[in-house]
């Protein structure tokens, strides 16, 4: 087997993200199963250049994980020739400019969701991009997900019929860091610093809606922010300026309706922290991150609505699992390797900039909506 290494600057790499699922459980794992075999005879060696604005934590990253490259200088690094990739999961206020630079560098570019703050930007990214002739993609992660390919599995098999309705629930309770520390960084929770739950889940419901169901065609929200004061990293109280949640409806192409509810202040009662009910004339299905439950029409109980007496039906136990069949890799990770595929073999990609700047779209014109308090159509986004 022949070894191609590619060098790939990663910056944000002491965050959330971009340490555990991109780093760890992305490029490290490629390591750790050898590389990425092309199939051809190349097997492709992730090089990984750490960045980001603390360099005693990337050097502990660093030797953590046996790597050399450590780098606090994005002109720098952009301006080395040996590396190819520019990847950044910084927090998203710090994304565009970042990723203008390594556009104007001739890097390939890779990212997380949201691209940019406001749509326009979005949009000017993805035009660059294209205009340089580099490759360039946006994380999509939720695609890739056991649950969300078993339910893409139906849908192509035909097991629903018509699509008539998605019902989604994502949350859970974020702490509010005075009692418990909180599980999620500050930032997410002010608006100034690029928080809000609709910028960070609506470019998800975006891409998932769109691939699976049809293109949204107009979307209403009502967001909130439910709990107003919270505590930081230092234990500072801080006013959270930016929505904790947010109360949506989108009619999607081919006429199904979407309704999707995202919280950050909600206490789980379900089996999984993101869970979508698909209803179709001829079968539903529960999807979650992992687990897939169906009924189909055939098997759909007859309930008589009857509030005298208690129900006897097993509502829960009516649904059948659907069987995993092929094992699922790490979301992030498979997306990586076909990124990386599409870097070096030109092998097929659609989860571009442009892609990225729907999800962009979605957010903006869903807390628009909220302001201004009606539906709003979602035009076509084009180059
Ligand atoms: N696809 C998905 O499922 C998810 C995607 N995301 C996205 O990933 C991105 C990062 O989120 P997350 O990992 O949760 O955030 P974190 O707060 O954990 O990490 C943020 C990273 O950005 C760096 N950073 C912080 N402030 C600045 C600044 N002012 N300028 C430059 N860099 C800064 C941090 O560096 P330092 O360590 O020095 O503070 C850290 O490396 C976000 O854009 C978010 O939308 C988030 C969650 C899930
Ligand atoms: O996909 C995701 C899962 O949940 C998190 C929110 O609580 C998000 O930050 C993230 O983008």
């Amino acid at each position: 087997m022949e070894r191609r290494t590619i060098r790939i600057a990663m910056n944000g790499v002491t965050g959330r993200m971009g340490y555990r699922q991109h780093l760890v459980r992305s490029l490290l794992a490629l390591r750790e199963q050898g590389g990425l075999d092309l199939g051809d005879g190349t097997v492709l060696w992730p090089e990984p250049v750490l960045m980001g604005r603390r360099e005693a934590a990337l050097r502990a990253i660093a030797d953590r994980h046996g790597l050399e490259h450590v780098s606090t200088d994005l002109t720098a690094v952009l301006a080395d020739p040996e590396v190819e990739v520019y990847f950044d999961a910084q927090v998203t206020a710090a994304r565009e400019t970042a990723v203008r630079q390594a556009i104007a560098a001739g890097k390939h570019v890779y990212c997380e969701k949201p691209t940019a703050l406001t749509f326009e930007s979005s949009m000017e990214l993805a035009r660059l991009a294209a205009a340089a002739g580099v490759k360039h993609g946006v994380v999509q992660d939720k695609l890739f997900l056991p649950g969300l390919l078993k339910l893409r599995r139906l849908i192509e098999g035909g097991f629903f019929g018509e699509v008539l309705s998605v019902r989604g629930e994502f949350g859970y309770w974020v702490f509010e860091g005075d009692w418990q520390p909180a599980q999620r960084p500050s930032w997410n929770y002010r608006e100034q610093d690029g928080g809000g739950i609709v910028a960070d889940m609506f470019p998800h419901w975006e891409y998932l809606l769109h691939e699976l169901f049809g293109r949204i065609r107009t979307v209403q929200a009502l967001t909130r922010t439910h709990i107003g004061r919270r505590w930081d990293e230092d234990g500072k109280p801080y006013e959270a300026t930016a929505d904790d949640a947010a109360y949506g409806i989108f009619e999607l192409e081919g006429g199904a309706v979407a309704q999707i509810n995202s919280s950050w202040a909600v206490r789980v009662h379900r089996d999984e922290l993101v869970e979508f009910q698909v209803d179709g004339t001829h079968g539903s299905a529960v999807a979650g991150l992992r687990g897939c439950r169906i009924q189909h029409r055939a098997s759909t109980p007859k309930p008589v609505w009857n509030p005298d007496l208690a129900h006897t039906e097993p509502f829960r136990a009516q649904w059948q699992e659907v069987p995993d069949n092929s094992p699922a890799d790490n979301a992030f990770k498979a997306q990586w390797e076909l990124f990386l595929r599409h870097v070096v073999r030109d092998e097929p990609w659609r989860w571009d900039l442009l892609a990225g700047a729907r999800g962009v779209q979605l957010a903006r014109l869903g807390l628009r909506s909220s302001a201004e308090g009606r539906r709003l159509p979602v035009p076509e986004v084009v180059l």
